[in-house]
Order: C-alpha cells, then structure tokens, then sequence
C-alpha cells in the first residue's frame, strides 16, 4: 500500500477522487461545506470508507496513519446517514461521538460545526467534557437540541445517571469511538461499558464506528460492545507499516546520566532551532503534567535564548480547562512556539504546522510513542521526531524493535555539557516548590518501570535523587508519609520526610517544601501515574474535580482502583 501522503499538491497529483466526484451519494449541503472547509480530494482513508457506503451494515472498524482526515471519515457517514433516514425527534441525540481528551472532544465539535455549517436545518453539536461548569452545560444540553454530541466518558456517565438525561439517547442513531484503542483499553472500558448500559441496547439498531491510527489485537476482544459481528474493517495501512506517516524521521539522544537531563534537551532544543530558525513549532512531551510544569518554567526563562521572541506553552492535567482551552487555540493558531505537554494533547489534536516533536522519559508503549509522533507531519507536512531516554530508559527501544528510531546525527553530549552553567543559573530560579512536585511525580512515574527499568525501589529513589540534584534541589525535596506509602516506597532508604507544619515561607529553601509539600498532598497522590484523571470528580463535581479521564494509557493505570480523591488524585503520568 502506498505511503498516505496527501497534502491538496499530492493528492491531485495521485488523481485521488474527489469530494464533488460524490454529489449523489453525499448530501449537497455537505459538499458545499467541505469546499468551504478548503477540502478539495478526499485522503485515502476518506476514499476507503466513503466508498464503502451505503455498506451493507453501515459499521466501520477503521485504521488510518495519523494527521490523515480520520476526523471527516467519520463525520461525513454518519451525517450523511443522519440526513437521509428517518428524522429524528427534537432534542434528541442521534450522533454520539466519544473522545478520550477533552482537547480532542473540542476540536471534532469544532470540525462537526464546519461539516454542518451548510445545511437548511442547523444541527446542533454539544460538547460534555470535564472541567467546564456542569449545571450549566447539562441545562443547555437538556434544552437545547443537540443531534450531535461530543464527550469524553466521565462526564457523559455523569451525565446519564439521570433518567432525563438517558432519555435523549433513546433515538440514537451513531456511537463514533475517536482514538478507539484507547476507549476500549483499560483505562476506559469500565467507562464505556457502564455508558453503553444507558444508551438503547444494539438491537434498536445504532450503528458503531471505531477509529484509530493505532488497533491493537487486543482491541478485537472487546470491540463486540460496540460494533455488531458483520462489521466493514477499514485499513490504509498495509501489515508491513507503521501508523505514523513514513516522512517523519526519529530519532534517539542517549541521556547520558539522570544529572544531563535537561542539559541535554536545552542542547538538543538549541541546535533544532538553530537548523530551522523561521517558524520554530515543537511540542515536548513529558511524562508528567508537574514535570511538564518545571519544563514550561525552566524553557520560560531559557527559551529566548534559543530564539529571540520564542512564546512558551504548557497543557497538562493541572490547568484549568480555560487555560487549556485558550492555549490549545493560541497554539493551534501560532506560527511557532515551544509546547511543553503531557498527553492530554498526545493523541488526535491538530496543531498545524508543528515540525518537531520531542519526547522527554518513556511513552507509556509503543501506541502512545506513536500518536505523539503524529502530532507532526500531519496533513502531508513534513516533520521531525526525537526521543531522549536515559540508559535505564532505552529498553523502551530494545523492547520496541520495529519503531523506525535511529541515532541522532549530531553530537549533542558535549554542547549539553558546554551549556551546563546556563541551565543551572535558569533552574535555580524555579520556584522550588514547582521541583518538589516534579520530584514527587518522577518518583510515581518511575515506580510503575521498576522491573523494565532493571532497578529496585532503591534504586528508583537513587534516579530521583538524581533528577533532584538535575534540578539543582539542595537535597532531595521531603515527600509526605502517607504518599510515600501509597506510591508503596515506604522505608525506602533516601527518601526525606516531610515534617508536619502548619504554614511555611513562601520560597525558595528545602523548609519550604514541607509545608507545601503538606499541602499539596491531596493533589498529588502518585503525581508519577499523572494520568488517571478522576473520572469521580466529573461524575460528581461536589468532589471538586477538574480532571478527566483522559490522558494516557499508562500502566501505571491499568488495573489501578479508581481513585476518588478529586483533581490530581492520580495524576502522574498523563496530564
Ligand atoms: N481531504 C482533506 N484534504 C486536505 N486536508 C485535510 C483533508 N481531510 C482532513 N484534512 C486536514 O488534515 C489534518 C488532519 O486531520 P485529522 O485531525 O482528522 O487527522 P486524524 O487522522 O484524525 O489524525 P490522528 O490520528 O492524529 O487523530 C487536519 O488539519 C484536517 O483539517
């Protein structure tokens, strides 16, 4: 099967098909809104699955590289099916989509309100997403009519424990699973289940679509919740390929010791910049949202001199949902810009023109690596991918052969070395308390890698005081008692407690971290495991809860017990 490429320029010169070629099998008003959208040629999973239609049972098992219009494949069919069959009644919800982000919930109600801009009728899209004033939205949502709703799981089982609320479900006509792996893995799936309890059950006759760049064997066994057995299995991926587009050059930068790790990303960030001056667009990923936040504040200081004029970003799991909200569309709008990100943006977002990903510690596992890769090179762009690993951390690469990861071209290790006093000097002016909780959270990302990363609990508070010491801490900062049991560390020798104390001075000394490290205690349980977002606090807000049950897949998830604490509770890894 031939590379996805498939900028306008490509596809015209691949005679691909275009949308107009499908006046009578889509609705007129639809193809007035892709020629308004500025689609000309349908990408070829838009060809495969439109193609495909009216297929005899009308539900899609669906793989595409990503950044490759997975989003209007499964737009266009459901509301083509919306508008050809049966009305549905007022106020009801005939098209549910379910996204794993809240990002990624906006963005497809964003490109759903594109697709239905042209039509006689206005069609409704509402969003249900953590993080945004409940009352509010459901009041809106019961009075409105929404045809199209976009939600991420928590919320939407927030919102269907209410008999009202099931009700306008009771015509549905298309549940579209984005990023479908993720919906069906663990971390979702008890969701997804209890949702599908409130919604008609399948005999009524909805039909299921499963999207994703990625569609592990293992999805196959739980994939019966969604699509019946006859399904149509789409995919622009031949068996011998990767799900990113083949474009995107990775590569490696060994982290030499824990103590070179930010030495060592400024260095790397510095020659990148330096190769591709004009419109610099990067997102960094980290592997917790309080490491992400020590990177936006230590890049903040650092970032004009790498560029004069440089804008720094953050998203993760521990901004409030209007921060999120307006940097993901600042960003998306942004010509260049340096992102610092946990996987709250990981998968499906649409940042255009972003050349170079970076990825600072382990993905989760091969499928996550992929889908931040794919946040460049999208939409027949070019773009970069680098990962930097310390040696404890490059099994990940051993373990995962067939990633097309190669060493980077250039010696990066002595200009980290040549840069040292710079980062220092930046890294002592971080708010003290920003490295605590970086420190908390490496410790509780690191401890689910115990046995890949070839070590013991020992060893792990070892690498942290390490990462510590990177950070230039005077000492390790002090961990309360009772998160140091729960991240299972207790009696770990290296570790420093914190002693109880009611207020604290503001900054800067290692006394300050013990009370804030007091306080912060509730947020933070295993800050490490980022991503668990409490789907309890969207299911009721009362718990004070701003997070969702997005971000990553990371084992630290798996299998873990739902946390109730509220924000952050489990935060860690992901957001
Ligand atoms: N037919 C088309 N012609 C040109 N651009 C398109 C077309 N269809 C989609 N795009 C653009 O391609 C980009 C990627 O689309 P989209 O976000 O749907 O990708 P995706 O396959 O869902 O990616 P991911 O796997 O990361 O979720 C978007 O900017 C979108 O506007």
């Amino acid at each position: 099967m031939s590379e996805a490429v498939y900028d306008t320029k490509t596809l015209k010169e691949s005679r691909a098909p275009t949308f107009q070629s499908l006046g009578g099998k889509l609705q007129a008003p639809l193809l007035h809104a892709l020629d308004d959208m500025g689609y000309e040629f349908m990408t070829p999973v838009q060809q495969q699955v439109l193609a495909a239609l009216p297929s005899s049972s009308g539900e899609f098992l669906v793989q595409a590289k990503t950044g490759t219009g997975k989003t209007i494949a499964f737009l266009l069919p459901a509301l083509q099916e919306l508008l050809t069959t049966k009305p549905v009644p007022k106020r009801q919800v005939a098209i549910l989509i379910l996204s794993p982000t809240r990002e990624l919930a906006l963005q497809i109600a964003k490109e759903c309100d594109q697709l239905t801009a042209r039509l006689p009728q206005p069609v409704e899209c509402h969003t249900a997403i953590g993080g945004t004033t409940r009352a509010s939205n459901l009041s809106k949502f019961m009075n409105g009519n929404p045809t199209v709703l976009v939600a991420t799981p928590g919320r939407l089982n927030d919102y269907v424990g209410e008999d009202k609320v099931r009700a306008k479900f009771a015509n549905l006509r298309t549940l579209i699973l984005d990023e479908a792996d993720r919906m069906l893995d663990q971390g979702f799936i008890d969701d997804i289940k209890r949702m599908l309890k409130s919604l008609p059950p399948k005999s009524e006759g909805w039909k299921g679509m499963c999207f994703s760049a990625t569609l592990p064997p293992k999805v196959q066994d739980v994939i019966a919740h969604v699509l019946n057995p006859g399904y149509t299995r789409l995919s622009t991926i031949a068996a011998n390929e990767l799900p990113t587009v083949a474009s995107v050059p990775q590569y490696a930068v060994p982290i030499p010791n824990i103590h070179d790790t930010f030495t060592t990303l400024f260095a790397l960030l510095q020659r990148e910049c330096a190769a591709n001056p004009t419109n610099f667009k990067t997102i960094v990923f980290g592997t917790t949202a309080n490491g992400v936040a020590l990177l936006y504040s230590l890049f903040g200081k650092l970032a004009p001199t790498l560029l004069p004029g440089l804008k720094v970003y953050q998203l993760h799991s521990r901004l409030s949902q209007n921060i999120r909200t307006r940097t993901t569309e600042e960003f998306k709008d942004a010509t260049s810009g340096l992102m610092f990100a946990s996987d709250v943006i990981g998968r499906g977002m649409d940042f255009p023109n972003v050349g170079l990903v970076v990825q600072l510690g382990l993905p989760a596992d091969a499928e996550q690596y992929i889908h931040r890769v794919g946040r460049t090179a999208r939409a027949g762009n070019t773009g970069r991918a680098v990962i930097l690993l310390t040696t404890a951390e490059a099994f990940f690469l051993t373990v995962n052969k067939h990633l097309p990861v190669d060493p980077y071209p250039e010696d990066v290790a002595t200009s980290a070395a040549a840069c040292r006093p710079q980062v220092e000097a930046a890294l002592d002016e971080v708010d003290f308390n920003t490295r605590a909780k970086a420190y908390q959270a490496f410790l509780g990302f690191h401890k689910t890698f115990v046995k890949k990363l070839r070590t013991d609990n020992v060893g792990l508070v070892a690498m942290a005081n390490e990462y510590s010491k990177a950070m230039q801490c005077p000492a390790p900062p002090p961990l309360d008692k009772k998160i140091v049991g729960k991240m299972g560390l207790k009696g770990v020798k290296g570790l420093v407690y914190a002693v109880a104390q009611p207020q604290g001075p503001s900054r800067g000394s290692a006394n300050d971290t013990v009370s804030k490290g007091k306080r912060a205690r509730t947020s933070n349980v295993t800050d490490g495991v980022d991503a668990k977002l409490s789907s309890a606090s969207e299911r009721n807000p009362k718990r004070g809860g701003t997070l969702d049950r997005e971000e990553s897949n990371h084992p630290a998830r798996r299998g873990q017990g739902r946390n109730r604490r509220g924000r952050g509770a489990t935060e860690g890894r992901m957001a």
